[in-house]
């Protein structure tokens, strides 16, 4: 499903070959995860700091494409161009496609990632499953030149793949450890 989504992102930008991108999630070397969210309901811990939890802070994805499913617990929400959150419907039915980082390198910025947060439910436990196509560790993440017009440039400083990797999870590892943390508090109050 995400290399068919990536072959017509490629059609629609007119880059030559269909599987320009999609090659790199099937490369055997390609760098790509599944990931298994869980965001338990904390009713109490809501109860006594008064404010919505966030189960995984503010964020884009780092890899080229994310395959999202959930259970049907809500509380994923995108970031708006103006900077509103909206919350994305919980469907356990559906799958819902997130631009990653590197896909809008590559396109010089034709697609852009977009910025995403869970927020904990109180009563309700969130599932979800995420697939991350990335690139192999051996890429540098930079336009494709099958994208960009005449004397175009590029927009991004140019990354190697586990460099750009090293430095989102850096980032990331925070608002994980600020949960768990709150929840240990919580459990030895
Ligand atoms: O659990 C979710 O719904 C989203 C999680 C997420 O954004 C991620 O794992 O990168
Ligand atoms: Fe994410």
């Amino acid at each position: 499903m995400a290399c068919e989504v990536l072959e017509m992102i490629a059609e629609e930008l007119d880059m030559g070959a269909r599987d320009i991108v999609s090659s790199f999630i099937q490369d055997k070397k390609s760098n790509s995860c599944i990931r298994v969210n869980h965001y338990p309901p904390c009713p109490d811990l809501q109860a006594l700091t008064g404010r919505t939890l966030i189960g995984f802070g503010e964020h884009t994805d780092p890899q080229l494409i994310s395959v999202l499913r959930s259970n049907n617990a809500s509380g994923l929400q995108i970031c708006n161009i103006d900077g509103s959150w909206l919350s994305v419907p919980s469907d356990h039915t559906t799958f819902f496609f997130n631009v990653g980082d590197s896909l809008q390198v590559i396109t010089n910025g034709r697609f852009r990632s977009v910025k995403h947060k869970v927020l904990a439910d109180s009563f309700k436990s969130r599932l979800s499953m995420i697939y991350f196509g990335g690139l192999p560790l051996s890429e540098k993440i930079t336009p494709l030149s099958s994208v960009m017009e005449e004397g175009e440039e590029s927009l991004y400083k140019e990354f190697t793949w586990p460099e750009y990797k090293k430095s989102t999870y850096k980032t990331r590892e925070i608002s994980h450890f600020f949960l768990i943390e709150l929840l240990f508090l919580f459990y030895i109050f």
